[in-house]
């Protein structure tokens, strides 16, 4: 027998659904995103995996998405394969139809979504078509040799990952990317990591942001009779 969720899964890959059919179903999960932003290699991916065991997200990066559907054989690969070995961003209904299904297949409401939105056309994409509006944006921040090296010992078989694409994939991060980082620092949404340090140096930034330390009513204390803002030391 199949789950609801495999369910819907064949639905959306193997009938014609529209954005809006896609968008309501969505919708209906009030699904919780935060976006994970960075440059190439600033190690978004190795922190969303901790995240993901730590505090049950589900992790969705949007360049994994694009190599599985260039993979596929879909009707969309060769286009794919070009914006990708160019360094350049990939039109955002396609990036956004991907991670609609990814989230509707995956039967969690909390995601990680991981190097989207990339431009200014991603974002506005995303919000008018999911309505959906990250709970906040969590930024890596690398110094780019750090990131040229980390990419060129990468070794997971990327055809990205040589020099030439890594130069321009940094231009367009600074060109494109960064903009969107401004966007939402300027609604307060961003929490910046410094991404150069070791993984697990990172991790521990990461963490306090997803655990806020909430101030802690010592136990013998007695609380009776007092207000809730005055037990809360
Ligand atoms: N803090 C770190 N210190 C040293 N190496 C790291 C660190 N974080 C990740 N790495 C390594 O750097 C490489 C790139 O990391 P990762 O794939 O997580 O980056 P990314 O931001 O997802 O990159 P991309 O945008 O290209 O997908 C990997 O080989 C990873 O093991
Ligand atoms: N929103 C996005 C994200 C990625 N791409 C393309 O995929 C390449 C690899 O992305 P990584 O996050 O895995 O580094 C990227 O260089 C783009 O070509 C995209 O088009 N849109
Ligand atoms: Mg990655």
């Amino acid at each position: 027998m199949f789950s609801f969720d495999q369910i819907i899964h064949f639905a959306l890959l193997y009938s014609p659904l529209s954005f809006e059919d896609i968008s309501d179903r969505l919708a209906e999960k009030h699904p919780k995103v935060v976006f994970v932003l960075g440059g190439p290699g600033s190690g978004k991916g190795t922190q969303c995996e901790k995240i993901v065991q730590h505090f049950g997200y589900t992790h969705l990066s949007a360049g994994d998405l694009l190599r599985a559907e260039k993979n596929s054989g879909s009707e969309n690969g060769i286009m794919i394969q070009n914006m990708m070995n160019e360094g350049k961003i990939v039109p955002s209904e396609v990036t956004i139809k991907l991670l609609q299904k990814a989230m509707l297949d995956s039967g969690n409401d909390k995601f990680l979504i991981d190097g989207f939105p990339r431009n200014e056309e991603n974002r506005a994409a995303f919000e008018a078509l999911t309505k959906i509006e990250p709970e906040f944006v969590l930024y890596f921040n690398c110094p780019e040799k750090e990131m040229e090296r980390r990419i060129l010992n990468r070794n997971q078989g990327r055809e990205d990952d040589n020099i030439e694409t890594i130069r321009k994939r940094f231009k367009v991060f600074l060109e494109s990317s960064l903009p969107v980082i401004e966007y939402y620092k300027g609604k307060g949404k961003v929490r910046e990591i410094d991404a150069a340090k070791p993984v697990e140096e990172v991790f521990e930034e990461v963490k306090d942001i997803f655990n806020p330390k909430i101030p802690k009513v010592p136990k013998d204390e007695n609380v009776e009779g007092r207000c809730m803002c005055c037990a809360i030391l």
